[in-house]
């Protein structure tokens, strides 16, 4: 079952994937994260609202004897999407079926798993944005009647064979919830969406996986790792274990904010979680064009790295964090960014003289 071996969302993971930051799961994390699950909502930390919603939707049709509104999990990467849907299926005592939109090339695929449902049971579809055009119309009416159009043959001859579903619990989830088509969302009884965890969440994350791995870790050290983690668990667990490989080398193997501070030092981690692409784009923003603004293109050539890299795999978390700002006249480094770099915004305005510099680049 390694349906999750990132295969099929080539794009821009090739560049993402190795960092010890990123998002996105690489092959350790593939491996790891199934030991790591939380397998009940109780186990589950954080997302309050989400699990509290969960839990009543769950609930209510286990009193009734049945089967689960449609679910759709949004949210960014490494959330805990495809965790809950697994929970969704152990709350229920139902079996689940793992695919992704990718993995649906032609409506003949969907049809192929929809008829082997068996009654009640959960179908995960992961990346449920990318799935094709054909088989989400199928989907409409699978969802909604429970029932499929099977196309046979070809050409004017071709005749569509109704086939009946059990009921089935769809649980989609996507990165992208603005990119489904509303006819698609509207058919979700329940919509989730993943917010980013809060620093304490995370520490609660990190001391449940540590206890999993067997690995000492003092509060505070767990405290040092959460802070760098970007509210996301995926990434909170990778630095745990890599924490605990530095640990475990230079020291007694307990970890402690020392430790893990001096370890993410080595695998250039900042006390923010930047890593060294995302301070490599502040650091030219900042000292080579004066805090900006200055346009993407040039930006990119300065940290020598592709355009797309810069905006796809920087950028998002530096404008969410309130270091970078995207503005019409190009990107701009905030007062926090100067602050971060432990450097010194030239002076603004101001008559003196001596900010060449900085007219060069207006502001
Ligand atoms: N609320 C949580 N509590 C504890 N651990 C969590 C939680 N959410 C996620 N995790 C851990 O983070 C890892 C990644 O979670 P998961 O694979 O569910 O993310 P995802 O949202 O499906 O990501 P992707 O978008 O890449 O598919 C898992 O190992 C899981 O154990
Ligand atoms: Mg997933």
């Amino acid at each position: 079952m390694n349906w999750e071996d990132g295969s099929d969302t080539a794009d821009l993971s090739a560049t993402a994937g190795d960092r010890l930051v990123g998002a996105d799961a690489d092959g350790e994390d593939t491996a790891v994260e199934a030991a790591l699950r939380p397998k009940d909502l109780e186990e589950f930390v954080g997302q309050e609202k989400v699990r509290e919603q969960l839990d009543l939707v769950l609930r209510a049709a286990r009193a009734r004897g049945a089967t689960a509104d449609h679910v759709l999990l949004s949210g960014a990467p490494g959330l805990g999407k495809t965790t809950l849907s697994m929970i969704i299926a152990a709350e229920m005592g139902a079996p689940i079926r793992i695919t992704s939109g990718p993995a649906i090339q032609h409506a003949g695929d969907l049809a192929a798993i929809l008829s082997s449902l068996q009654e009640g049971e959960v179908l995960f579809l992961d990346e449920i944005h990318r799935m094709s055009r054909p088989a989400e119309e199928m989907l409409y009416m699978a969802m909604e009647d429970f029932r499929v159009d099977v196309i046979v043959g070809k050409g004017p001859g071709a005749t569509a064979i109704p086939l009946e579903l059990p009921p089935f619990t769809l649980v989609g989830a996507t990165t992208r919830a603005g990119l489904l088509p509303p006819p698609l969302r509207d058919r979700f009884g329940f919509t989730g969406h993943m917010e980013f965890y809060e620093p304490s969440e995370l520490e609660r994350v990190i001391h449940r996986s540590a206890r999993l791995l067997d690995v000492e870790i003092d509060t505070a050290g767990a405290a040092e790792i959460a802070g760098r983690s970007r509210g996301t668990p995926r990434i909170a667990n990778r630095l745990l274990r890599r924490v605990r490989d530095y640990a475990q080398v230079k020291a007694d193997g307990v970890i402690t904010p020392e430790i893990a501070s001096m370890a993410l030092a080595v695998y250039e981690v900042d006390a923010r979680g930047l890593d060294r692409l995302d301070r490599a784009v502040l650091q030219a923003l900042l000292k080579l064009f004066g805090g900006g603004p200055v346009g993407l293109s040039t930006l990119a050539v300065a940290v020598g790295e592709e355009r797309e890299t810069v905006e796809e795999v920087a950028e998002p978390f530096l404008v969410r964090e309130g270091l970078l700002a995207r503005t019409p006249r190009g990107r701009v480094a905030t007062p926090a960014a100067w602050a971060h770099l432990g450097l010194v915004p030239p002076q603004q305005g101001g008559g003196a003289a001596g900010s060449g510099q900085q007219g060069l680049f207006g502001a």
